[in-house]
């Protein structure tokens, strides 16, 4: 598992490898493995590092000193560096070590030579020590930078994102990769800030054995999810497996019940049971001829599409006692069904919308502090939260959090969510703890979408997250 560190564990983790010494050489090691990055970048889009042009923009801090020291490694590699200097005094032997290989000041009153000249820009104004937002010199570089079409690339994390949070409450930059050391900081992982971040390379500068086990927010990987799904043994049976119910759809919206219904089919339970509205119980059994009517179920979808009857179906859900996936007209019911104390386990699967509704918050508020709103909506109703949007978060009561990040903007399509809910209870229902199945789902779901590739329809879903599935299981145990 991937994972995310608050910037005070960073600093304290940190601290433990200084003391160990030698003198400068963790932003040694930060410094190089920025410079490998930044130079194979460079190779990759111009076919060689001699000769390039590269604009370092340097703060006060060791965020720009680690900017300046890997501009001397490429320098002495035959990059053309500049630098430019948006403090009075900047990290010194950085700056030495630079100019020692051949690396010029910019002239900030020229922008001809440092904006109109550099074929990639770094942004080193501040990495963990900044505070949210540019100041106007900054704005105005890399606005200028903007203006000339030069790619930035970020040390450690774009300026102006907040670190801890992920927000972006003022101007910062944009970068089209971020080199980030150690491990990943929410900000690099969480939107709104992990898109002004571009594509995240982490480097590794000894740090895993001094950051803390818990992490802020942690990622599954592809291993993880392959190890946690239940592949039946030779004593299974249908039962045995799991089985799962849907309560969704309805006289409105007919398609969303079939497509939970698919969802749920994909999930590796033992057996789909649907109940609802008779038309639609008519779709369903024509589509899937396996689907049974209402019994006994080990984990319920709820409320995709089940406009009016949400409410009922959810309470009929919760009356079973098994966990329950409470997605879209369910989800409002949450304010007066889930009062601390309540004691179900249920997932609450809102996109930003509906996660307003249910806080009575903006739906521009929830998609700029998404992280806040989780935890807000987890905190007030005790239940998983699993927010729904390029980065999906899923929030426990127990205190976990973490963010999906496979998936693409192609499943940005009508009836996607639909899916999702179904396959969450499915794995529910094949007896993983539903914070697990929820996160597994989002990263299926994501996966199937990346594997499609796009554009694709919500029914196309099912049938690739079958064969990621498949994929994942043939992987374990090779
Ligand atoms: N610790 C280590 O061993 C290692 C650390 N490493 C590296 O160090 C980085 C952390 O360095 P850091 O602590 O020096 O802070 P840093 O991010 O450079 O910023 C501080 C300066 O920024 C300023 N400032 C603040 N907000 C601002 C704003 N909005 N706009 C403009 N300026 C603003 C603030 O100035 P002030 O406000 O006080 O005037 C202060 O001077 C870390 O991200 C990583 O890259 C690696 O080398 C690995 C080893
Ligand atoms: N830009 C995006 N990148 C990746 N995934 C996205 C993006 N936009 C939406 N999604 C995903 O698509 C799905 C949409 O679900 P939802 O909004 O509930 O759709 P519906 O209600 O139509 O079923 C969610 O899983 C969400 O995470």
């Amino acid at each position: 598992m991937v994972s995310a560190h608050r910037v005070a564990d960073v600093r304290a983790a940190e601290d433990v490898l200084l003391r160990r010494g030698p003198d400068g050489a963790l932003m040694a090691r930060a410094a190089t493995g920025l410079a490998v990055v930044v130079a194979d970048r460079i190779t990759r889009a111009r076919g060689r590092l001699a000769g390039a042009r590269v604009l370092l923009v340097v703060g006060a801090g060791n965020n720009g000193g680690d900017a300046l020291f890997a501009g001397a490694w490429l320098a002495r590699r035959g990059a053309a560096v500049r630098w430019l200097a948006l403090s009075e005094h900047v990290h010194t032997d950085g700056l030495a070590a630079l100019q020692a290989a051949g690396g010029r000041a910019a002239d900030p009153e020229e922008p001809t030579g440092w904006a109109g000249w550099a074929d990639v820009a770094l942004d080193a104004v501040v990495g963990i020590g900044g505070r949210p937002g540019l100041r106007s010199e900054a704005a105005v570089t890399f606005a200028t930078l903007a203006a000339h079409g030069v790619p930035v690339i970020a040390v450690d994390l774009p300026s102006g994102v907040d670190p801890d949070t992920g927000e972006t409450p003022d101007l910062h930059v944009r970068a089209e990769a971020t080199v980030t050391f150690g491990t990943h900081k929410v900000a690099t992982l969480v939107d709104p800030a992990a898109r002004a971040c571009g594509e995240v390379h982490l480097v590794d500068i000894g740090l895993d054995e001094t950051l803390p086990e818990d992490a802020e927010i942690g990622v599954w990987e592809a291993a993880d999810v392959a190890a946690a799904l239940r592949v039946p043994s030779a004593g299974d049976h249908k039962y045995t497996r799991g089985v799962v119910g849907v309560r969704a759809g309805s006289a409105q919206y007919p398609g969303a019940g079939v497509l939970c219904v698919a969802g749920a089919a994909v999930g590796l339970a033992g057996m789909v049971r649907y109940v609802g509205d008779d038309a639609v119980t008519a779709e369903v059994r024509r589509r899937f001829p396996e689907v049974v009517g209402a019994g006994r179920v080990q984990a319920w979808a709820v409320g995709s599409g089940g406009g009016d009857g949400a409410r009922a179906a959810l309470q009929a859900a919760l009356a079973d006692g098994v966990p329950v996936v409470v997605d879209a007209d369910a989800v409002i019911h949450a304010r007066d069904l889930f009062a601390p104390g309540h004691g179900h386990d249920v997932v609450l699967t809102p996109h930003a919308g509906e996660l307003a509704v249910l806080l009575d918050a903006d739906r521009a508020d929830v998609e700029a502090r998404p992280l806040h709103h989780a935890r807000a909506a987890v905190a007030r109703h005790e239940v998983t939260v699993l927010l729904k949007g390029a980065r999906t978060l899923v929030v426990t009561p127990q205190g976990r959090s973490w963010v999906n990040t496979t998936g693409n903007p192609w499943l940005g399509t009508a009836g996607s969510g639909d899916v999702l809910a179904g396959l969450v209870a499915a794995l529910a229902a094949t007896g993983l703890p539903l914070p697990d199945a929820a996160a597994m789902g989002a990263w299926l779901h994501g996966r199937a979408a990346e594997e499609l590739g796009g554009p694709f329809t919500a029914g196309d879903l099912p049938h690739a997250i079958r064969e990621v599935s498949r994929a994942l299981m043939a992987r374990v145990g090779e």
